[in-house]
């Protein structure tokens, strides 16, 4: 397969080194400094593209992607604001992506398992709960999109929580530190090299139960990419990196 890689900094590296492991070819690399190569020609010499930029230059990476008729796949974080509209252009325009918050497969399976988990201890609501990531201090968006996915299973499934509220530790500038009681707190820390570490916190009088991934490295994130790249390259659609691990099948 011959991939795009959209965003060559911490994660585009490591996906270069496991497409290579897995037998594809790299025929585009696109950062800051050439961004001038994003041609719609250039990118038509990929089978597929994966976009690991930042939050502010991701939507005009999937509108070249779009425009080219390149199958996508998306990690950047930071924009899942604007999903409607992208799935609406994606499908008009008979295209294809995948995105997700986050591809590690150890990810994804604490993702299904938090949504089990919060349909249980709704019916324990003396348990207040509260989300907590940690990641290094080069991260643009806080919350950390696998956060709000997080967050986004547990206010689905408990009652007493309607939506989420970010406080960054590490932001002195934050005053407004009120949580109200129907707020799902994600408590945001920031310290160096630290690739990504996600807890749910479930606190009562008497005891506390603690849910925690921690990624040791970023290669289960960039596997997950890779995979997702070959599971694209032959589709047509607007997809979530759940409906390739589909483990409700
Ligand atoms: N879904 C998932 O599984 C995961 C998602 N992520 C997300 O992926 C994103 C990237 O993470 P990471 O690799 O650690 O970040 P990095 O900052 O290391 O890399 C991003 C790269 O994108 C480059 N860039 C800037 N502008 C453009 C542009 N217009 N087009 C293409 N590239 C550009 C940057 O160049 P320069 O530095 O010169 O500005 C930089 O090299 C983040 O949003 C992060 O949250 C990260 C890990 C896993
Ligand atoms: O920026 C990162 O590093 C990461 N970003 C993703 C996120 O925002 O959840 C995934 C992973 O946690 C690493």
């Amino acid at each position: 397969m011959k991939i795009a890689l959209l965003g060559y900094g911490k994660m585009g590296k490591i996906i270069e080194r496991i497409a290579l492991d897995r037998k594809h070819e790299i025929v585009l690399k696109i950062d800051k400094d050439n961004i001038h190569e994003l041609t719609t020609e250039n990118l038509q010499q990929a089978d597929v593209a994966i976009e690991f930029s930042t939050p502010y230059t991701v939507l005009s990476n999937i509108e070249n992607c779009f425009k080219a008729g390149v199958p996508l796949v998306v990690g950047t974080t930071g924009w899942h604001h604007e999903l409607a509209q992208v799935r609406q252009e994606c499908e008009l325009t008979n295209n294809s992506l995948i995105y997700g918050t986050n591809f590690s497969v150890g990810v994804n399976i604490f993702f299904y398992v938090n949504r089990m988990l919060a349909r249980l201890m709704n019916n324990y609501p003396y348990y207040d709960v509260q989300v907590e990531e940690i990641h290094h201090t080069q991260k643009l968006d806080s919350p950390s999109g696998t956060a709000i996915t997080i967050a986004d299973g547990i206010i689905e499934n408990i009652d007493s929580k309607t939506g989420w509220k970010n406080i960054l530790v590490s932001d002195n500038s934050t005053d407004d530190n009120n949580i109200k009681a129907d707020q799902l707190l994600i408590e945001s820390h920031r310290i160096d090299s630290v690739p990504g570490a996600h807890t749910v916190i479930y606190d009562s009088e008497v005891d506390t139960i603690e849910f925690k991934h921690t990624a040791h490295n970023r290669n289960g994130f960039a596997l997950g990419a890779v995979l997702a790249a070959e599971w694209i390259q032959d589709k047509k659609g607007f997809y979530s990196v759940e409906d390739m691990f589909n483990f409700n099948k």
